[in-house]
């Protein structure tokens, strides 16, 4: 679905993206490690197309299509979402409204979705104004099923989430990613940034990177590349990733 060939990316003119190659099939769940300030913020932006990071090398093909130089609706319109670490309030916007308004799906199922977030009752109200932030996260949930993206990403899921509604979360998100279906049934695709990786509990994650500088210094299984960074920590995953 997504790949990502010897990607640089420049922010003014710092460089921090190197280099860097990834490939996500249909189907496949990956998940992003990185100590803060790393890079991954900036990986995701620029898979959506934001402006603000410059690519300066490397291509990247998304459902076979190049789309390095696309703006960034075009690659909505093509299938590709994101779940904002620290999504906007839209005043005077009700949320009921904008869902209406960005729906591929039927506004039952939407509503139906609504009541499993337990959040039937911010329908009414302005977009984010004044929601915890837990209620935004809940928000943003509901509009990225709504919009019913092919290729996700999710931005720290599980910041400001408390313990039962980070399992409701994950469970939602592992349903959107079509984890509950069978392997060869399976369309979509999703990119999870995680700091602590509890999330993953409910889940069903393929694989797992460590970014770190720039650049992606280990892949593998996710359980495994977690107690990696408990054990040894960042410095310690990268020092082993140079011997
Ligand atoms: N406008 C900017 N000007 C200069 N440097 C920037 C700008 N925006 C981001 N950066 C730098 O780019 C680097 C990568 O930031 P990014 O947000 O991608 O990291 P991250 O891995 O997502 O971090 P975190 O885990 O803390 O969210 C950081 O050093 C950051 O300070």
């Amino acid at each position: 679905m997504l790949e990502i060939h010897d990607l640089s990316v420049k922010i003014g003119d710092k460089t921090i993206l190197k280099d860097l190659n990834l490939k996500i099939n249909e189907g496949e769940v990956h998940v992003l490690f990185g100590p803060n300030g790393t890079g991954k913020s900036t990986l995701i932006g620029t898979i959506l197309g934001n402006p603000k990071y410059e690519v300066v090398g490397g291509e990247m093909i998304f459902k076979g299509e190049d789309i390095t130089n696309l703006p960034m609706h075009e690659r909505a319109k093509r299938g590709i979402g994101i779940l904002f670490q620290t999504p906007p309030a839209i005043q005077g916007v009700k949320l009921l409204d904008l869902l209406k308004i960005i729906a591929k799906r039927d506004e039952k199922e939407i509503l139906k979705m609504a009541k499993r977030l337990k959040f039937e009752n911010f329908l009414d109200r302005d977009v984010n104004v004044g929601f915890s932030g837990g209620e935004r996260k809940k928000s943003e949930i509901l509009q990225l099923y709504a919009q019913n993206p092919d290729f996700i990403m999710f931005d720290e899921p599980d910041s400001g989430v408390d313990v039962e509604n980070v399992e409701l979360i994950g469970r939602i998100i592992n349903e959107m990613l079509d984890k509950n279906k069978e392997p060869d049934e399976r369309r979509k695709s999703g990119l999870i940034v995680t700091h602590l990786g509890y999330i993953l509990n409910f889940i069903d994650a393929d694989k797992a990177h460590v970014l770190y500088n720039g650049k992606i210094i280990l892949s593998g299984k996710p359980k495994e590349i977690l107690n990696r960074i408990v054990e040894e920590g960042y410095e310690g995953v990268y020092n082993d990733s140079t011997r």
